[in-house]
């Protein structure tokens, strides 16, 4: 997978070069691109903000560097017929999930536009972005936390990444629930004991009692998650959670 990244704080991707995106890449599995955005700004400051139309506080980003990166970025493609998918991180994009990341995790070629102010001049959006992402509801600064956020999830999905595949197929909402708590050594703590089961070796108990505490755990904290997981099970007739 390719991945380009547009911002105007490229300093702000250096944890890109740790773990597990940094392992992937030094495998060769992702090959990722950071690009300072002012390096297309057509004046002689390097601006790429200007004041808003209607008014209003802050400043917006200014189309005409987008618009020439976007195009030069594009066009890296254009010899071979590759066109990227482009993204744009945004408090007012489709929530970020599991399954987008899914999604993402089969694309060979993403873009990512970091906006930074009060966000990138709206016809840069309607022309270029394929996907208007938002991580959460809560307000960020910029789209370069949010790059990070969406750039791990979907490295994870990638193939021969994560050495024990189970480990990703087992994540949370892979299957629609939260996961089951997880203990390791010793078997007792203070005055906390590891569940029996766990140390059981009954594989079948062990599944059960995961699958109890999943389900325990996802209606306490996310019942909104089990209510979604009712209405597919409606939908194709199967039974609920
Ligand atoms: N993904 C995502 C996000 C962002 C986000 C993403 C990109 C930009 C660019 C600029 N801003 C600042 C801003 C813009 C408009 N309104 C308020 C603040 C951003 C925020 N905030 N919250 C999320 N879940």
């Amino acid at each position: 997978m390719r991945v380009d990244i547009v911002t105007i704080f490229p300093d702000y991707l250096s944890p890109l070069e740790l773990s597990l995106v940094g392992r992937a890449r030094a495998r060769g599995i992702l090959d990722v691109h950071l690009h300072d955005l002012r390096q297309w700004a057509d004046d002689v400051h390097r601006s790429v903000d200007d004041a808003p139309y209607g008014g209003g506080p802050g400043m917006v980003m200014r189309p005409q560097p987008w618009w020439a990166a976007l195009t030069e970025i594009r066009a890296l493609g254009a010899a071979d017929g590759r066109r990227p998918r482009i993204v744009v991180p945004t408090p007012v994009g489709r929530p970020f999930t599991q399954a987008y990341a899914a999604d993402l995790a089969d694309v060979p070629w993403l873009v990512f536009c970091c906006g930074r102010y009060e966000g990138i001049d709206a016809r840069v959006i309607d022309e270029w972005a394929d996907d208007e992402i938002s991580i959460g509801d809560y307000v960020l600064a910029g789209g370069e936390v949010a790059t990070l956020v969406i750039l791990e999830a979907v490295t994870r999905l990638l193939p021969g990444v994560v050495g024990n595949a189970e480990s990703v197929t087992d994540d949370s909402f892979t299957d629609g629930l939260l996961e089951a708590p997880v203990y390791t050594r010793p078997a007792v703590w203070g005055d906390r004991e590891v569940p029996a089961v766990l140390r059981s070796g009954d594989h079948a108990a062990i599944g059960r009692w995961r699958r109890a505490e999943a389900l325990r755990r996802t209606a306490q904290r996310r019942p909104d998650l089990l209510a979604r997981q009712d209405q597919a099970a409606a939908d194709d007739g199967s039974g609920g959670a």
